[in-house]
């Protein structure tokens, strides 16, 4: 679904680059993990992947067109979602007008949106009375889990995930991963997730470590 040919990035000299010459390939239908140390690049990496920013060399292909001949816009709004590790969510709305304007954006085809949104929150822990008040009163791992329903609700085949448990619990991080498992594997979507955890790692179909400036697949 997802591939990257030859891609390089530096921010502010050439010398100093993140990496180079990255070949990477995300099939449909499969959960993958990017792991590696802090300030090697992952976020930068998602960003490039999402649409966001683009790769200073190298091209990156969707269902084998390249997202500049999509157009960034076009293929931000139509085929991918991003997880924000920041979350992102609009502050002066509540978390069901969140995921509401997000589905309106994407157009997401769906009869009853807001029927579709509260089941896809309640299935996270967040349930009506919670998802009605504004955004900014929910704690932060509640936010999170708006956030990734936000995203899961638009309904796009390649989903990118900053952290997306990093301020969740053991146990609602491991229903999140299992619903990133399940939506990848059920319904064919690509979901790609950075994070520093081990046990979520673990639960990826395949896993890219980015060591030494270079993406090597480990799992
Ligand atoms: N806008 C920017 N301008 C210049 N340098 C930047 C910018 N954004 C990030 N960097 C640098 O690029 C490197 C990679 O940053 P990035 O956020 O991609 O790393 P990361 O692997 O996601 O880190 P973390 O795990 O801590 O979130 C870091 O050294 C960072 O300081």
């Amino acid at each position: 679904m997802l591939k990257t040919k030859d891609i390089g990035y530096w921010y502010t000299n050439e010398q100093d680059f993140l990496y180079q010459d990255v070949d990477l390939t995300f099939d449909a239908g499969k959960m993958y993990a990017i792991l590696g140390a802090s300030g090697s690049g992952k976020t930068t990496f998602l960003s490039l992947i999402a649409g966001l920013d683009v790769p200073k060399v190298g091209h990156i292909y969707y269902n084998d067109q390249d997202i500049h001949s999509i157009g960034l816009r076009n293929y931000r709004k139509n085929d991918v979602s991003t997880i924000f590790q920041s979350y992102n969510l609009l502050p002066y709305m509540s978390a069901l007008d969140n995921v509401l304007t997000a589905m309106s954006i994407c157009q997401t085809p769906v009869d009853n949106k807001k029927e579709y949104a509260l089941e896809h929150l309640n299935k996270v822990g967040i349930d009506e009375l919670l998802a009605t008040k504004p955004v900014t009163q929910l704690s932060g791992g509640q936010q999170q889990r708006v956030a990734i329903v936000r995203s899961l609700c638009c309904n796009h085949d390649l989903i990118v995930a900053d952290e997306p448990t990093g301020n969740l619990d053991e146990q609602t991080s491991q229903d999140i991963v299992s619903l990133f498992q399940k939506v990848a594997h059920e319904q064919k979507k690509c979901i790609i997730i950075v994070t520093h955890e081990q046990d979520v790692a673990k639960k990826c179909d395949a896993i890219y470590e980015l060591k030494n400036k270079q993406f090597d697949l480990v799992k």
